[in-house]
């Protein structure tokens, strides 16, 4: 008889999952992705359904994790909202099957699965790409995004100085409240770029918010925002000088509009630096384009 489905709500997630067991499990998730082996991993680009009278997208990530026997599919609708919504723009569920039977064994809210995942592969990408003695920390926008990151970043990195800039300022400085550590929060985008070392774009911007004469050489951006083809965060000065590093080639080219719209190519994967085939050059200025994949593991 198939087991009891079980329903796992925020606050057990929240206690649960930790970036410290996260962070090196979505390494090897990453890295297993980008072999591209179907006997590992069978990942496709998420099916996207346009919600366009609510100016959003419901987006399907099924995945299955063959050695592992994990079966899931995440389930995300996310909205562009306009400034002074107090709707969400993000709401997610989560869906483990029993892969033999096909029942639900556990349906999770994604809330938390999605701040902390989207978080700790960006620090991945920073682990990787960011200059050698990184001092200043900038994050564009100042919502929930934000605040994981911010967590994330402060928790595995030591920086000087942390800086938040969002488009309404009250909601920045609810930020600095939330942060629990010194933020500064600054009045535009290219002050709070100005002489950063790694800078998170996590914003709900269609158009570009940071601009790459504002970007200091060598500076390291993880980009999560824009995930649609006609959306940006970044311009083309920033794409065109930068080495792209994404989640997914597939996915950029289907939904980064960053990447599809500046006609850049893309360096390497994650996964392609973390399995070894490809090298990552912190030197240089990187871009890691983030669109959301989903990685599964077994909680122990
Ligand atoms: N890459 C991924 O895996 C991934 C995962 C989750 C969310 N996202 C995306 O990340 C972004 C942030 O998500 P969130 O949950 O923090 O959203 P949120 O709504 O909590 O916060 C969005 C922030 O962006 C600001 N913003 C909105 N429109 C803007 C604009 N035009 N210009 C400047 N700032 C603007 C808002 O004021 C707010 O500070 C969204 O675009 C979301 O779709 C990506
Ligand atoms: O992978 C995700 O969870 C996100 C949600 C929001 C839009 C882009 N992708």
């Amino acid at each position: 008889m198939a087991e009891q489905m079980v329903i796992i709500g925020n606050h057990e997630v929240q206690v649960l999952l930790h970036y410290k067991d996260l962070i090196p499990r979505l390494e090897v998730a990453l890295g297993k992705f980008s072999k591209r082996d179907s006997a590992e991993i069978i990942q496709p680009v998420r099916s996207t359904v346009p919600l366009q009278r609510y100016n959003g997208f419901l987006g399907l990530m099924p995945a299955y994790l063959v050695h592992e026997d994990i079966l899931c599919t995440k389930m995300v609708c996310f909205y562009k909202r306009d400034s002074g919504s107090t709707l969400p723009s993000t709401q997610s569920t989560v869906l483990l099957f029993d892969p033999e039977h096909g029942n639900v064994k556990a349906v999770m809210d994604g809330e938390v699965i999605t701040a902390k995942r989207t978080a700790a592969v960006s620090a991945i990408s920073a682990k990787l790409l960011m200059p050698a003695r990184a001092e200043v920390f900038t994050i564009l926008g100042a919502g929930q995004q934000a605040l994981s990151h911010y967590i994330v970043f402060t928790e595995t990195f030591s920086f000087k100085e942390v800086r938040v800039w969002s488009r309404r300022r009250e909601s920045s400085e609810r930020f600095a409240q939330a942060a629990h550590g010194p933020v500064r929060v600054c009045g535009s985008a290219e002050e709070a770029v100005n002489g950063a070392d790694v800078i998170v774009t996590v914003t709900g911007a269609s158009e570009p918010v940071l601009f790459g004469q504002w970007v200091k050489p060598g500076a390291h951006v993880a980009a999560v925002g824009a995930c649609r083809p006609d959306w940006r965060e970044l311009d083309d000065v920033l794409m065109r000088e930068a080495e792209v590093y994404v989640d997914s080639r597939e996915g950029a080219g289907a939904e980064a509009g960053d990447v599809i719209l500046s006609g850049v190519q893309v360096y390497a994967e994650l996964g392609e630096v973390l399995n070894g085939t490809r090298s990552a050059h912190r030197e240089k200025t990187t871009v890691f384009k983030s669109l959301g994949t989903v990685s599964y593991f077994r909680h122990q």
